[in-house]
């Protein structure tokens, strides 16, 4: 049933965000992203389970390292909240942030990260990323999300070639960076490659129809109203779930 769930356009995925954040939806930005998060760490702890060592497919190790890569927007906070949770279920996050953002929102999802002892990787990209890329078991990609256009700038040019290089599982948050939001992964173009698990938000994007990984839809903050509104079929959520599989 939930193979169903609408797939949006970029600019629908976006007016369902200004509508959740107006008078009528009621909702704030850090309420969403802090759901949003969640569900990604839902997901992670869904997919890559900690298991001790040996570990089955698809376990991670005891104090799995996880490499949370966040670009310059709200998909890279999904990332900051995500790094929190995945402390608390006792992953072992580093965070990778090129380009940090100054508003009150990040700047206190940084300062939770800090108190938490969660590792900034910081800059030059090498060789620190690449020690970072080494040393980690998993990979979040919550570069861009359904605001991105075009082919990807620097400095994330760099920082998409080297987690492909690294050949890590990755958890792509949304869509996968550098896919068109539209029409998925064009050839030639510079982009995450084949992540294991994709976390859509809200509900998928279209260019993520022919996404073959495991799929989860998160965000589970839509009232029926605002479904209604849009027309959307969203995933049915079981129990206290933050996530749904297609
Ligand atoms: N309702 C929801 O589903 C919610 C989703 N959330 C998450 O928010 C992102 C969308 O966030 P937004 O800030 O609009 O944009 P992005 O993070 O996708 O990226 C914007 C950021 O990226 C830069 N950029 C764009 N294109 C490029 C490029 N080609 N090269 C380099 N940089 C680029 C741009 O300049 C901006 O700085 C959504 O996907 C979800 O992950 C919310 O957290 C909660 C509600
Ligand atoms: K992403």
């Amino acid at each position: 049933m939930n193979k169903l769930v609408t797939y949006l356009g970029q600019k629908a995925a976006q007016a369902i965000d200004v509508e959740l954040m107006s008078a009528q939806g009621g909702f704030s930005i850090d309420q969403l992203m802090e759901l949003a998060g969640l569900s990604v760490a839902q997901a992670v702890e869904r997919a890559f389970p900690l298991g001790g060592a040996p570990t089955a497919p698809g376990e991670l190790p005891k104090n799995a390292r996880v490499l949370v890569c966040c670009g310059p927007g709200n998909n890279g906070g999904d990332g900051l909240v995500a790094a929190r949770h995945l402390r608390h279920f006792g992953y072992a996050p580093m965070v990778f942030y090129p380009k940090k953002s100054k508003k009150p929102l990040f700047t206190g999802l940084m300062t939770q990260l800090i108190n938490l002892d969660i590792p900034f990787v910081n800059e030059p990209l090498a060789p620190v990323l690449d020690d970072a890329l080494q040393s980690s078991d998993l990979i979040i990609d919550a570069l861009f999300g359904f605001s991105f256009s075009g082919d990807v700038r620097a400095p994330f040019d760099q920082v998409i070639q080297k987690i492909n290089d690294s050949k890590r599982p990755i958890v792509s948050v949304d869509v996968p960076s550098g896919w068109d939001v539209e029409q998925g992964p064009i050839e030639g173009k510079l982009k995450i490659e084949s992540p294991a698990v994709l976390v859509s938000l809200t509900t998928p994007k279209l260019g993520c129809l022919k996404f073959e990984g495991t799929h989860f839809v998160g965000g589970r903050f839509v009232p029926p109203t605002l479904a209604a509104k849009f027309g959307l079929t969203l995933p049915v959520y079981e129990r206290s779930n933050q996530i749904a599989r297609l």
